[in-house]
């Protein structure tokens, strides 16, 4: 098999951000909106520390408003219901986000049913599930699947239909509503698991493949279909022979490129689609809040 198309998430995720300047750019023109997002940070991991200040940054490029929390890691659940609450009632607010995970005396669950549906631009509310579950294209979609979806739609030229799509994972926040995604796209689509029993041999079915799973590099390229497209969600900190540390994703970076036709890197594929998809999401939950035409990014 000759080298792989690598999949630059990073320069789609840069044309994608240009796009929604110039969209918030006209619905400031046209409408008066300045979409705004709230993010939320309980606690100081600094992994999330990191994502939070990109998203804030990222928010006030595009020309949106970026309303910023950060609350010690000691908040009672209470509290933060009571952050919710107030971002629920806040005009100014058209998008809510609060980063995960949370400190352990947070039940998350309670926490994300509190955001008004029509803010949750993370998509986790079970009101936008149903939505997603249900085919509708009225509800807002979790940022990581649908970046995942957008990055297919660029190497297929929009078509996806009839694929065999395996995705490998089945959180809440990625598996799960890739599996809808990709039903909705027409793909035929199977979902493993740690209890699946032939993993190698589900994946060597997939014209694509999306590892979802949190451990590094265990998708090896000799399970993988010649041709196979794949779509790497792993983000792991790993050890080097030499000292320091370095990403990989959850699937074997070299082995595959044996085997896949096209493939996302890490870093630089899914994760910088992530926080451009929330700038998306943005935009659409303000223009769904005023009965505007959402844009098509
Ligand atoms: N409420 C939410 N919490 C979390 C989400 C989410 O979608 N909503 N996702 C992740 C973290 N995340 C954004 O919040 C995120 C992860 C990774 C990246 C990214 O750009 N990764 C880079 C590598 C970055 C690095 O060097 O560490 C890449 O893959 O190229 C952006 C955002 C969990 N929490």
């Amino acid at each position: 098999m000759s080298e792989p198309k690598i999949i630059d998430g990073k320069a789609f995720a840069a044309g994608l951000r240009d796009r929604i300047a110039t969209e918030v750019a006209k619905l400031k023109e046209e409408n008066g909106i300045t979409p705004g997002l709230a993010v939320v940070l309980v606690g100081e991991d600094p992994a999330s520390q990191v994502y939070v200040r990109s998203k804030g940054k990222q928010t006030v490029e595009a020309g949106m408003q970026s309303f910023e929390y950060k609350m010690p890691e000691t908040t009672s659940q209470e509290e933060l219901l009571a952050k919710v609450e107030e971002l629920n009632n806040d005009p100014a607010v058209n998008g809510i986000l609060v980063q995960l995970p949370l400190p352990k005396q947070i039940d998350e669950q309670a926490v994300l049913a509190a955001i008004d549906p029509a803010k949750d631009v993370d998509g986790f509310h079970t009101t936008n599930v149903g939505l997603l579950g249900t085919g509708s294209d009225n509800g807002l979609v979790p940022c990581t699947p649908l970046g995942c979806i957008m990055l297919l739609r660029d190497h297929f030229d929009g078509n996806l239909s009839g694929k065999k799509a395996v995705v490998i994972g089945r959180s809440n926040i990625v598996g799960k509503p890739m599996f809808n995604l990709l039903l909705k796209e027409s793909c035929t689509v199977t979902v493993a698991h740690s209890r699946t029993q032939d993993l190698p041999g589900e994946v060597r079915q997939a014209d694509i493949v999306v590892a979802a799973v949190g451990r590094p590099e265990m998708v090896k390229g000799d399970w993988l279909k010649d041709g196979a497209v794949v779509i790497d969600v792993g983000i792991n900190r790993i050890d080097k022979p030499e000292g320091g540390t370095r990403l990989v994703g959850d699937v074997d970076f070299a082995s595959a490129c044996e085997r896949a036709s096209a493939i996302t890197p890490v870093p630089g594929g899914v994760g910088p689609m992530t926080i451009a998809v929330l700038l998306a999401n943005t935009v659409t939950a303000a223009c769904q809040q005023n009965g505007i035409a959402v844009p098509k990014l």
